[in-house]
């Protein structure tokens, strides 16, 4: 059983609270206040699964498992607020360590205004970091991966496949990549920028489906087409890359795009009309944005991803990153 089937066993079939506008299913769960909707999120971040020695110094690790959760938060129009800490130390990681993870995490709350609010300290085997987090979205703002429609164009911001070449370039040796290449690739890997300013400047707009990219766009873009009940169409040449990805091979660069995560771009969907707005909206945030798709209603594609690469089309698997397998 992989990650999805075993959320998909375990998701509680009715909700108890009629607070509750979305549980289990989106980037975050969402729940109605007076004035605003809470939004709230948890992802953890595993020494050997997430990060290692190897690719990852101590503040790199606090910094990257606070923007993976911001970056859910920005997936949902939302911003964050608070977060709470739950550790996992074993013996092998000191005092020092620890607190530079801390001082990680800090330098991008700071950027948010963010506050740590609580937490839990447990040893353990591996070092693993779980963060909650809790944002604010004003009512009916939420960007829900169930709100792409036909005649939607498709968008992503900034390039793909960064952070994977960082990580082949942290984990592999005997490239021949200019220093600064290299050193760009592998920040893009350690310290994402969750895109929260971009989907924030949306906000006027009255429809939008968004979600980050953890797992790859195939997979990402297929959990809108899912929720939406709709057909997504790519096109392979329309995607976003850094110029110098190019200096991989071009089986590496396609992996990388199409099923590398990571990336924490924000892939989403809205109506051809606000494609003006979506630019501008970019162009405050000194973000990229581009065009890559549209979106179909065809009853016997509902769900699913089609990858236009020249004049060839095919149906996208869904091969992201999985857990269990
Ligand atoms: N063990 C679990 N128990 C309950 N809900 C879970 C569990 N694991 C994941 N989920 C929920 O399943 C959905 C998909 O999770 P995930 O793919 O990790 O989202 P994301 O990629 O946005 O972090 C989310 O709504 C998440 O809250
Ligand atoms: C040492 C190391 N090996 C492999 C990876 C690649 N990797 C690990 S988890 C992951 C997917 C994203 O993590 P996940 O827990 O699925 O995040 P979520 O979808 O919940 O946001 C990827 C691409 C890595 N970052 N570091
Ligand atoms: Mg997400
Ligand atoms: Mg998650
Ligand atoms: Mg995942």
């Amino acid at each position: 059983m992989d990650e999805f089937a075993f959320i998909r066993s375990i998701a509680p079939k009715h909700h108890q609270q009629s607070s509750l506008i979305k549980g289990i299913g989106d980037d975050a769960a969402i729940f109605r206040q007076p004035y605003q909707d809470i939004v709230t999120a948890v992802d953890t971040f595993v020494e050997g699964i997430h990060f290692s020695k190897q690719t990852m110094e101590p503040h790199h690790v606090g910094y990257r498992v606070l923007a993976a959760n911001i970056s859910d938060i920005a997936a949902m129009g939302a911003v964050p607020a608070f977060y709470l800490i739950s550790i996992v130390i074993p013996d092998s990681w000191t005092k020092a360590e620890l607190s530079e993870i801390y001082k990680g995490m800090q330098m991008l709350a700071s950027q948010y205004q963010m506050d740590l609010i609580g937490g839990d300290t447990v040893s353990g085997k591996e070092l693993t970091i779980s963060v909650t987090i809790i944002g604010y979205v004003e009512h009916n703002k939420v960007r829900y991966r169930n709100n792409a429609r036909e005649n939607d164009l498709v968008f992503v911001t900034g390039t793909l496949g960064d952070s994977s070449a960082g990580l082949y370039l942290l984990t592999s040796q005997g490239h021949s990549l200019s220093d600064c290449t290299r050193d760009y690739f592998i920040e893009r890997h350690r310290l994402p920028s969750p895109r929260v300013d971009f989907s924030r400047e949306m906000l006027p707009l009255s429809r939008v489906a968004l979600n980050d990219i953890s797992d790859g766009i195939a997979n990402e873009a297929a959990e809108i087409a899912e929720a939406s009940r709709v057909t997504i169409h790519l096109d392979y040449n329309s995607l976003p890359v850094h110029p110098q990805l190019k200096q991989f091979t071009a089986e590496q660069q396609r992996k990388w795009k199409l099923f590398g995560g990571e990336d924490f771009e924000i892939l989403g969907t809205a109506a051809e009309s606000d494609w003006p707005a979506i630019r501008a909206a970019a162009e405050k945030a000194q973000i990229k944005v581009t065009r890559i798709g549209y979106v179909t209603h065809q009853p016997h594609n509902t769900g699913k991803v089609i990858l236009q690469e020249g004049n060839e089309q095919s149906i996208l698997d869904k091969s992201g990153y999985t857990h269990l397998k």
